[in-house]
């Protein structure tokens, strides 16, 4: 995952990811405009394995992740750069997540759920047993976009695969396990990269479902 070369950085004129608009309103009279940007809902699974007591996630190189990165320490251009991967290694775009998808099929946010649970982390559960916990606006200043998120409980019965994502369509997925004992330490460790869902998640985790069951 971690052998990341030839990273260079061009404009985006076109993608079937996200689009860029201006949205030109009148408030209280006064003209304005703001830059969005078009991009897919998504859902977020926080799962939990019964049969070992561990939360499974998942840990990816993203390279928006690794851009911003590399860019604070760098400020270059925005675009037409090279990085160079020997001074910036891959570390500066790995992060840990929660198992998550775009909805870009026409599948619900449950359904697309169950598919990701299954492509990302190699378990196969009804579709009755994804509870929703909640749902949020994603960057609220530039996408808006929803995501919903759900838990489940899964058994180690329940792995029929290793996981990993689909490699058909470039994914290349770690399956993290962390003993829920420590998973709570993972929310203000600032040495790994996450999502704001992943912290919110665990500490819904750590309030209703541990907490409960303790
Ligand atoms: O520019 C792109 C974007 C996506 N892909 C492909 O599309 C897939 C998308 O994967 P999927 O698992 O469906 O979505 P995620 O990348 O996991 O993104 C979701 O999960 C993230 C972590 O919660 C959220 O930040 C996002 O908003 C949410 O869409 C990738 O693996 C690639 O195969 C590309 O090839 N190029
Ligand atoms: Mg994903």
């Amino acid at each position: 995952m971690e052998n990341i070369s030839n990273v260079f950085i061009t404009d985006c004129k076109e993608s079937h990811y996200l689009k860029p608009l201006r949205i030109h309103y009148t408030q209280n009279g006064k003209q304005k405009m703001w830059d969005v940007m078009k991009v897919h809902n998504s859902v977020a699974i926080l799962v939990y394995n019964i049969s070992r007591d561990v939360l499974v996630f998942v840990k990816q190189f993203r390279p928006a992740v690794y851009y911003c990165s590399v860019q604070k320490e760098e400020s270059q251009d925005d675009a037409n750069q090279t990085i160079d991967t020997s001074k910036f290694p891959a570390s500066h775009g790995i992060t840990y997540e929660l198992c998550a998808g775009i909805i870009d099929k026409d599948m619900s946010f449950q359904e697309t759920a169950q598919a990701e649970v299954l492509e990302e982390c190699g378990y196969k559960v009804p579709l009755e047993k994804f509870q929703r916990i909640t749902s949020f606006r994603a960057g609220v200043g530039t996408t808006g976009a929803l995501q919903e998120l759900y838990y489940v409980e899964v058994t180690d019965d329940q792995r029929v695969s290793k996981g990993g994502g689909i490699v058909e369509e470039g994914e290349l997925i770690d399956v993290v396990e962390v003993p829920v004992d420590q998973g709570k330490n993972l929310v203000m460790d600032e040495t790994i990269q996450k999502p704001a869902a992943f912290l919110f998640a665990l500490m819904w985790f750590y309030e209703n479902i541990r907490k409960a069951s303790q």
